[in-house]
């Protein structure tokens, strides 16, 4: 038998500025350990900076705005086992600042606005999400952290996202058809909430992708309404909404798990797990045991967190299946 251990696993975390990436990634630690797992940040990419962006009147979204070139050579080479001299982009300053050293790991991660734009980086991904979050919630995330962490106004927050729609729909939104999986974040179809506290989230797994099963509830294949709330699941007004089936998402073939409502009581999320199968846990309750363990992470007591934590287990799940011994054909 021979083993793959040292093959490094590449993971693809896509979405815009906000869209809970970092919050994403804290989960994605707990499940490979810090040690063993790389992120690098796709800004670091940017070949103009802050003040040759506005010169030219182009945003970072653009693609001339950064390096594919040196992207798609570096991440290769990282692949490969090489270590890399990466560039830096200074956020403090808006500048590009001089490379630092990168050396392959177990896994790294590629995160940011473009890591399934460029085909030449999105051939090499092994697992790849996109962070999908509507409108009308990401203005108003953006107006919550904005505004009290940021000394932003709402009107500044409306103009940057506004400046940004065009590029967005252009060169990061289309993404979304070439992610393993899609976390789509929209508002909730419950109740009117025009402030987006109760969210509606969909979590999209695109079927016949090479080492990954989409996970389901109740019944594989079928098409299920769930309305969990009852004896064993404690539920504030407007309740929660559990659906899945079979969809089509921008052409490809996909199984939908979506989560309508907030959890009152999180211990009690086991009894949300234990109705879903192939969520890649590896002992009875772990899942609920990773959301627990952050109970302060936005989005916590929503499909946010919860979806989060199951797309970290798949790509566990995928990377175990991936270093995993290769059984050699005995020779007769
Ligand atoms: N699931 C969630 N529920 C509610 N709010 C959320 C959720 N995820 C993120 N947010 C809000 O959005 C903000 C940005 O989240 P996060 O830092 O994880 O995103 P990001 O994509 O890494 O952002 P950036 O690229 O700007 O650093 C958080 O501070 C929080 O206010
Ligand atoms: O969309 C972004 C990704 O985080 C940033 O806006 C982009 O990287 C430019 O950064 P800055 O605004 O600091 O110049």
């Amino acid at each position: 038998m021979t083993t793959q251990q040292d093959r490094v696993v590449l993971i693809g975390v896509a979405g815009d500025s906000g869209c809970g990436k970092s919050t994403f990634l804290r989960r994605l630690t707990d499940l490979f350990g810090s040690e063993f797992m790389t992120v690098i940040c796709l800004d670091d990419y940017h070949s103009l900076d802050r003040y040759q962006r506005k010169e030219q009147k182009i945003t970072a979204l653009d693609p001339r705005a950064n390096n594919f070139d040196l992207m798609a050579e570096q991440i290769k080479a990282l692949k490969e086992g090489q270590s890399i001299m990466k560039p830096i982009y200074n956020h403090e300053t808006g500048m590009i600042d001089p490379p630092e050293k990168i050396e392959p790991n177990k896994v790294i991660v590629i995160e940011g606005l473009h890591p399934l734009y460029d085909e030449r980086v999105r051939s090499l991904l092994d697992f790849s999400v996109y962070l999908d979050i509507s409108e009308e919630v990401k203005i108003n995330w953006k107006i919550q952290r904005d505004m009290a962490e940021r000394g932003h106004t709402y009107d500044d927050v409306l103009a940057a996202i506004n400046s940004r729609k065009p590029d967005f729909t252009a060169y990061i939104d289309p993404q979304r058809q070439y992610a393993d999986v899609v976390i789509q974040v929209l508002p909730t179809k419950l109740i009117d909430d025009n402030e987006s506290k109760i969210l509606r989230v969909r979590l999209v797994q695109k079927e016949g992708v090479e080492n990954f099963e989409p996970a389901y509830l109740f019944d594989e294949g079928s098409t299920i309404d769930w309305r969990p709330c009852g004896r064993k699941l404690t539920c504030a007004y407007p309740g929660i909404k559990l659906y899945y089936g079979p969809d089509n998402f921008l052409g490809n073939e996909v199984s939908m798990l979506e989560i309508d409502g907030q959890f009152d009581n999180l211990e009690e999320m086991i009894y949300i797990e234990s109705h879903l199968s192939k969520i890649g846990t590896k002992y009875y309750g772990e899942m609920t045991e990773l959301l627990l363990k952050h109970k302060d992470y936005p989005g916590s007591n929503n499909g946010t967190g919860l979806f989060q934590v199951l797309v970290g287990l798949k790509m566990r799940e995928t990377y175990e299946k991936l270093i995993a011994p290769i059984k050699e054909t005995a020779n007769v």
